[in-house]
């Protein structure tokens, strides 16, 4: 309708610079991430054209991807991951640009960091070279994934030359059932829409299950945007997003916190405007998911049997997955579990799956696995004593870092191996050469740990 501006239009808007006629808008970055694995390359292209770079302190960067999670006080053994930070500490230095290093009390996964440190902010434009930077969006910002060519662009002009894409919005309202998790709900949305159903789209969440979703939770939605194929995912700004940010170390203090806020209130979809697609849910119809195939989409209720293949991808998928159509998820012999990566890394996730190990023990054969998503979250789980419970339990506490979510480190899972994990990408050796990932909750993976199998939770 006419007027009527979404939440992702109005935060859009804002940021114009300049619009070509009929063709793409330069849009302003507020915030620019940076890790080890994408930026160097960037960096040596302006380097190559004789380029500064122009806003040096919009820009924050840490080392997330290849890091080992021990010894992190020691230098870097693998010899190319140990050059790729040694890179980017390098890089930093020499543009003036603030770094979180290892050893850093800031370090972590650039996902986790940013928002923890009060840098994400409602309304702003957030980018990184990295597809999971839509998990920004939870706060109301428009967040996306970029690639390296664009990061050089971004470097030079703190601009981006953009097509604005289509909207969509998926509502979820209702009451979700027992036992089921943010992972969850996105589980199931991306095993109704596709893995391209996204496509083209940005995408707003919306409905009482998001309002009455924590921050964190919030993260783990919005982070998993992209495996839907959309740019990214918003939630609109509330009084869990201001309570969230108030105080954080870069959140704007007094007067300046005032005027953001009396800003940020305004940014929410007009009650009339008009979708390119839409997608409502029942929320009584989730309940705790997990994958059984190679994309993100191929996902069930932990309550299934393995479905039927639809077509000769899937085929493939339960083939490389080692998985029969009919077979219950209870055979599924697991003896790997990871709680960890920028989906699942925040403290609230570690108190989730804490509180259900909580004087229990993991199964004998299963290596659990728990990697805090940042350094404060490391911190935070050793005051408040969760470090004890996981120990007890047989489970191995690591250092900060993306670790076995995709396994550029030494954390990889056997070949042939099934490993639950709380990330957000089961490809084919995405945790290591022919590992089977299942993707879960935090909650469900604390339950696979102990009972070394996949069921269904006792209501
Ligand atoms: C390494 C990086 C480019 C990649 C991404 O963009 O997402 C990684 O973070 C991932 O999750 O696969
Ligand atoms: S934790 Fe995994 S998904 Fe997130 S940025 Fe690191 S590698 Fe990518």
């Amino acid at each position: 309708m006419n007027g009527t501006k979404t939440l992702f239009d109005k935060v859009w808007d804002a940021h114009v610079v300049e619009t070509i006629p009929d063709g793409p808008q330069i849009i302003y970055i507020d915030k620019h991430l940076i890790h080890e694995v994408t930026s160097p390359q960037a960096f040596a292209e302006l380097e190559s054209r004789n380029l500064e770079v122009f806003r040096p302190k919009q820009i924050v960067a840490t080392a997330d991807h290849n890091v080992p999670t021990w010894d992190q006080d020691k230098p870097i053994r693998d010899e190319s991951s140990r050059n790729q930070v040694q890179q980017l500490t390098e890089n930093c230095k020499k543009n003036n640009i603030k770094l979180y290093d290892l050893g850093h009390p800031y370090q972590g996964i650039v996902h986790i960091i940013a928002p923890e440190l009060g840098i994400t902010q409602p309304g702003m434009s957030i980018v990184c070279g990295d597809s999971h930077t839509s998990t920004h969006g939870a706060f109301g910002s428009i967040a996306f994934g970029i690639g390296t060519s664009q990061v050089a662009q971004v470097f030079a002009s703190q601009c981006l030359l953009l097509n604005k894409p289509k909207s969509m919005r998926i509502t979820v309202n209702g009451q979700l059932n027992k036992n089921v998790q943010p992972k969850d709900v996105i589980l199931y949305i991306i095993s109704k829409v596709g893995t391209d159903g996204g496509t083209g789209y940005f995408c707003e969440y919306a409905g009482n299950v998001f309002e009455e979703m924590s921050m964190e939770g919030r993260m783990t939605v919005c982070n998993m945007s992209i495996e839907m194929g959309a740019r990214g995912g918003m939630i609109a700004p509330d009084e869990t997003t201001f309570n969230y940010v108030k105080g954080r170390k870069f959140a704007p203090k007094g007067e300046e916190w005032e005027e953001k806020l009396e800003y940020w209130k305004t940014l929410k979809s007009d009650e009339e405007a008009v979708f390119d697609a839409e997608f409502s849910f029942d929320a009584s119809e989730i309940y705790p998911m997990v994958t059984y195939g190679t994309n993100p989409g191929m996902g069930i209720s932990i309550s299934q049997n393995i479905p039927d293949p639809q077509n000769d991808s899937e085929e493939k998928a339960l083939k490389y997955m080692g998985l029969k159509a009919g077979q219950a998820l209870a055979d599924i012999k697991v003896n790997y579990i990871f709680i960890g990566s920028c989906t699942n890394a925040r403290i609230e996730d570690f108190r989730s799956a804490a509180n259900y190990i909580k004087g229990k023990r993991k199964s004998e054969h299963v290596h659990a696995l728990i990697v805090p998503g940042s350094q404060q979250v490391a911190k935070q789980i050793y005051e408040e004593g969760l470090d004890k419970i996981f120990t007890e339990a047989g489970f191995q506490i690591r250092q900060p870092g993306c670790s076995a979510c995709l396994a550029m480190n030494d954390d990889k899972i056997p070949e042939g191996e099934y490993c639950v994990s709380t990330s957000n990408r089961n490809f084919e050796g995405r945790q290591g050469q022919g590992a089977r990932t299942i993707l879960a909750s935090p909650l469900t993976a604390a339950k696979v740990a102990v009972e070394g199998k996949i069921s269904a939770f006792e209501n």
